[in-house]
């Protein structure tokens, strides 16, 4: 059976209708995660809720503790780690409502631990498609059935923040072929295929960054607007997952991403830090 992780961002802090509802605490060994985690059942389910920013939006985009949030995903059994954030758009398509299923990123973050993996142990993953493409159609599909807008793929600009674009920076990531832009699924989706998560990103767009010549610039207010307005797509895309995730392996092979991935020669390794990524890296260790 899948245990489906969901990562509530801007604007879900919790989702409703799990059975057996408990928020607890965990702890990783890179601290502790955004918030604890609710547990629960959907339809016969196991489900792991996690507000990315912590119930109240306590962390900013650089201060998500991103590493602790995934590997506090992993502990808890989660195979299937979905991700619900807030985005700007780059397509006049792409309209504030609409949901997109991303499938690319431009990593321009700066501030971040990237890697599980340090000194003494050292890892190389493939993140060419950096999202799991059964389990990004499973997110299409519940979508749809949540009665949302859907664009099936999108490249995601991942910023630093935690202001906003300047014009200028709009223009230019519009011109590079970016779709949305967001603070937040990077490193979070790195780090996800380095656990060997499936890992999905349904981006739901909330603006029109800077660019557009017929809106003005990006504002809060205007996004906590349609954030309110997409609230209850969101929960119902949630409530419908548990019968479209399947369990097994992927046709991009994420829940073995690290075969053939560790450099370190085994009697080089580091054995504190081999025993801080067992958790993450045990399979090949
Ligand atoms: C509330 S607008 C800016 C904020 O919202 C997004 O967060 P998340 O991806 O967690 O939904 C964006 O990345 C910024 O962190
Ligand atoms: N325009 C934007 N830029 C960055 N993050 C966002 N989150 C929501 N809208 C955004």
């Amino acid at each position: 059976m899948p245990v489906i992780g969901i990562i509530g961002g801007s604007g879900l802090y919790a989702v409703d209708g799990l059975q057996g509802a408990t928020w607890q605490a965990h702890d990783t060994p890179w601290g502790a995660p955004s918030d604890d985690l609710l547990h629960g059942t959907l339809d016969g389910v196991d489900m792991v809720f996690l507000p990315r920013h912590g119930r109240g939006h306590i962390h900013t985009p650089s201060s998500v503790p991103y590493r602790a949030n995934v590997a506090a995903m992993k502990a808890a059994g989660v195979t299937h780690l979905v991700s619900v954030s807030a985005t700007g758009s780059f397509r006049d398509a792409m309209a504030p409502g609409d949901f997109v299923i991303v499938d690319q990123f431009i990593d321009r973050t700066h501030l971040r631990p990237k890697t599980f993996f340090d000194t003494g142990l050292v890892a190389h993953v493939s993140v060419a498609h950096p999202t799991c493409p059964d389990l990004s159609a499973a997110c299409v599909r519940a979508a749809r059935a949540a009665g949302a807008t859907v664009h099936d793929g999108g490249t995601y600009l991942a910023m630093e923040g935690p202001q906003f674009s300047t014009l200028a920076e709009s223009r230019l990531y519009r011109s590079w072929g970016c779709d949305v832009i967001g603070m937040t699924n990077m490193p979070e989706a790195k780090l996800a295929r380095e656990a060997e998560l499936h890992y999905a990103s349904v981006a739901m767009v909330t603006d029109y960054d800077s660019w557009h010549p017929d809106h003005g610039q990006v504002q809060i207010t205007d996004i906590l607007e349609t954030l309110h307005g997409n609230i209850g797509r969101a929960a119902a895309m949630v409530a419908a997952l548990p019968g479209l995730v399947a369990d097994g392996p992927c046709a991009e092979g994420c829940d073995h991403a690290l075969d053939h991935a560790v450099m370190t020669a085994p009697d080089a390794r580091d054995p504190d830090l081999v025993a801080r990524l067992r958790t993450i890296a045990g399979r090949v260790l």
